[in-house]
């Protein structure tokens, strides 16, 4: 595969969406196919409606680390994977990191644990290049809170707690990742999160 593959990672209401969409309009010298996690095609956008759905209290946890990993394989296969082999570049609003900070820590159910149920479903597909959107949980919430479009899912209403250790797993994850990672400082105005993070991609495009 020869296409390139960019993932944004970080807690809610980070801004990753709004850059995703800003990016949009910029020319990157190559076709770049835009999508998100859990979704991006028909089926991984049903199985969306059914983990973020806030009346579904009763899911289990492992049930919701199947559900994100199933939802993946279908849109790796579908859709990524595709793109790469026509030498797109694919940028994706979360992947398999969000599995591993959010089911794996935040949930308890293991870094490790998620890792391998993620690694049947990915087949050896991972980002050449995450961008992680760093910022406070409690800014984050409040942007979501603030905001008109946002909808509130099932995983905004987990306690603050929850948001605090989704943080400090993406810590874990990045320790782990550090060749791939790359921080980006997500707690100033949208125009200067947006300088960065085209900064960092002319210059990883360009190499
Ligand atoms: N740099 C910023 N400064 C202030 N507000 C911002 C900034 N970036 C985004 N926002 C606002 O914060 C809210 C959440 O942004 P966005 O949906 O892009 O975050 P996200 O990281 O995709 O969140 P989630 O993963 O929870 O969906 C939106 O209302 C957006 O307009
Ligand atoms: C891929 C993935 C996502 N999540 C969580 C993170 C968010 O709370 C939602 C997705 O909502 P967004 O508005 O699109 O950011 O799902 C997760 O827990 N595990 C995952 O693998």
């Amino acid at each position: 595969m020869n296409g390139l593959f960019i993932t944004f990672e970080g807690p809610e209401g980070a801004g990753k969406t709004t850059i995703l969409n800003m990016l949009k309009n910029y020319n990157f010298g190559r076709e770049v196919v835009f999508t998100r996690e859990p979704g991006g095609i028909h089926i991984a956008e049903k199985i969306r409606e059914v983990i973020l759905d806030k009346n579904h209290t009763e899911m289990d946890a492992r049930t919701e680390a199947l559900l994100y990993a199933a939802a993946r394989r279908q849109h790796l296969v579908e859709k990524v994977i595709p793109a790469l082999k026509d030498g797109k570049i694919v940028i994706c609003d979360r992947f398999i990191d969000s599995s591993l900070a959010y089911q794996g820590y935040a949930r308890g159910l293991g870094i490790d644990e998620v890792l391998s149920i993620n690694e049947f479903a990915i087949n050896g597909v991972m980002p050449d290049l995450t961008l992680y959107f760093d910022i406070d949980p409690e800014v984050g919430l409040k942007r979501i809170a603030d905001s008109e479009i946002r909808e509130v899912n099932r995983l905004d209403l987990e306690k603050y707690s929850f948001h605090v250790k989704v943080q400090e797993g993406y810590q874990k994850v990045i320790e782990r990742f550090q060749d791939r990672i790359i921080k980006v400082q997500a707690d100033q105005p949208v125009n200067v999160v947006f300088e960065e993070v085209n900064k960092i991609l002319a210059q990883y495009i360009c190499d």
